[in-house]
């Protein structure tokens, strides 16, 4: 069984992506900040290959950090949001990184998104930005909206997919790029309906 963690400042939106995944739903305006950490469970089709993921939602509020630090060591990926409405959220990525490749393991897959993007006229950091910092940590980026629903499949998908390659994937195959898959697979605000 692999473990997936949503980590990332409180008020992000990691329990709202979490919910539209599992359940397809998006209850707005009902903010209850999660204590300590949970999981779902959640089995994804893989190209008719079923990957059962467990997702863990961790509390991002900085009294719990103590014991979502302790979860990182097992992870086989790692989900960091920030709100593109909230600058502090983004600055703190760099914090996050840090303490991922602190505590994490070397070969965990991790995931940049840039969550709310469904907020237009609130946003306070460009797509761009994202795209920037990630590059800059070599891990992949997307934006989401845990509300419209945009992106949030393709996240679990592509850490699915990584989990799935890495376990059956000859010595002789191209390796999998996880940052590839996303690029190719996401949607940008104003494109396509989701
Ligand atoms: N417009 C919009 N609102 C969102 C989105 N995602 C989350 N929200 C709202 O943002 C608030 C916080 O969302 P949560 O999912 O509880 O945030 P969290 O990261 O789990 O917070 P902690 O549990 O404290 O770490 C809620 O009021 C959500 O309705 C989104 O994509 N778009």
């Amino acid at each position: 069984m692999s473990k997936t963690i949503l980590v990332g400042d409180s008020g992000v939106g990691k329990t709202s992506l979490l919910v539209q995944f599992d359940q397809g739903k998006f209850q707005a305006g009902s903010f209850s900040a999660t204590v300590g950490i949970g999981f779902t469970n959640k089995v994804v089709d893989v190209e008719g290959t079923k990957v059962k993921l467990q997702i863990w939602d961790t509390a991002g509020q900085e009294r719990f950090r103590s014991i979502t630090r302790a979860y990182y060591r097992d992870a086989n990926a790692l989900l960091l949001l920030y709100d593109v409405s909230n600058k502090a959220s983004f600055d703190n990525i760099r914090a996050w990184l840090g303490e991922i490749n602190e505590y994490a393991q070397e070969d965990v897959v991790i995931m940049l998104l840039g969550n709310k993007a469904d907020m237009t006229s609130e946003r306070v950091i460009r797509t761009e930005d994202g795209e920037r910092l990630a590059n800059e940590y070599n891990v992949a980026f997307m934006e989401t909206s845990a509300k419209t629903g945009m992106n949030v499949d393709l996240a679990f998908m592509a850490v699915a997919k990584d989990l799935k390659m890495k376990k059956t994937r000859k010595p002789t195959d191209p390796k999998f790029s996880v940052t590839d898959y996303v690029n190719q697979e996401k949607q940008s605000v104003g494109c396509c309906s989701s």
